[in-house]
């Protein structure tokens, strides 16, 4: 089996670039939290993952199973590359870009959400022919400004995160596409906020689509309340579900902190919502794993 091997420094993450070569150094690594601590770690990725786990049982496997160094657990680095620069680049905005730019200058730049993905939610929000949707966990904005790209020029986003300085690196590229009043970006904590909402029964069933993108330990929690927020039909997806591939990985696999840290709670929610009767599931290995949940009751 063939390997590649990518160093990740703490503070240094990888940025994808659309004019690198395919493969380990120039890549992007999908993170959450801003707490997270990367420390400067081996990633080796099989390129070929068909089902067999005794390879974590070998010594010289440095870290992270299924994390190709890129937000994505595809085979290779050079598959996503090509999906980058087929598909993805050529039809991102010039405003998404402008934006992806500036979130790789600034320091956590791996915690925005991948443009293949943000691609996808764009898609899928028209799909929908979504107007009310939400976010939870923003960052500079890149799959928010994503999200106002796609929605009718009525549309709303009701965006969440305690962090408005990021936010603030992204929001004049959002005024500058022309799409900042649909945004309604409230800073805070995501459980006060939505507890909040909940309390006004306009607020019930309003949403058509809501992107949840923020401190995995509390997914389950905001499942509960979501579903009460989404209307019947509507969608929540939960991004990072697949967890760089450590879910399938022995607890003792040498991840980064944060992985084994957040590890137990992707488990714990997607075993929930594999078993939630309330909502129709399909879970994509797009990004780092993303959970689509139509509410059906
Ligand atoms: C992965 S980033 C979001 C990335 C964003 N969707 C994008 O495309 O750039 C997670 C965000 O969630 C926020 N966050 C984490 N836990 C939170 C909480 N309990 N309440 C509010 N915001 C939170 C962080 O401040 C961070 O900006």
């Amino acid at each position: 089996m063939s390997e590649s091997r990518t160093q990740i420094h703490s503070h240094m993450a990888p940025s994808v670039d659309e004019m690198g070569s395919a493969g380990g150094a120039t890549s992007n690594l999908k993170t959450d939290e801003q707490s997270y601590q990367l420390s400067t770690l081996t990633v080796t990725s099989p390129s070929n993952h068909n089902g067999d786990t005794s390879q974590y049982k070998d010594k010289d496997f440095k870290a992270s199973h299924g994390t190709p160094g890129h937000k994505t657990l595809l085979q290779s680095d050079a598959l996503y590359q090509y999906i980058l620069k087929t598909s993805v680049y050529p039809r991102e905005s010039t405003y998404l870009k402008e934006l992806r730019k500036i979130t790789e200058g600034v320091s956590l730049s791996y915690m925005a959400t991948p443009p293949d993905e943000v691609q996808f939610l764009m898609l899928l929000i028209q799909l929908l022919n979504a107007k009310n949707t939400m976010e939870l966990g923003v960052y500079t904005g890149y799959s928010l400004l994503g999200t106002a790209l796609a929605l009718p020029d009525d549309g709303k986003i009701v965006a969440i995160d305690l962090d408005r300085n990021n936010y603030e690196l992204g929001a004049p590229v959002i005024e500058k596409a022309g799409v900042a009043h649909k945004v309604d970006f409230r800073e805070g904590l995501i459980l006060p906020q939505l507890d909040k909402m909940l309390l006004n029964q306009e607020n019930l069933g309003l949403f058509d689509f809501i992107f949840v993108d923020a401190d995995k330990d509390n997914y389950l929690k905001y499942h509960e309340r979501c579903l009460k927020l989404v209307k019947v039909e509507g969608v929540i997806a939960y991004d990072n579900t697949l967890w760089n591939g450590s879910l399938v990985a022995p607890e003792d696999a040498p991840y980064a902190t944060y992985i084994h840290q957040y590890r137990p709670f992707v488990l714990e929610l997607n075993k929930f919502l594999a078993a939630d009767k309330r909502i129709a599931i399909s879970q994509l290995s797009v990004g780092d794993g993303i959970t689509l949940c139509r509410r059906i009751l």
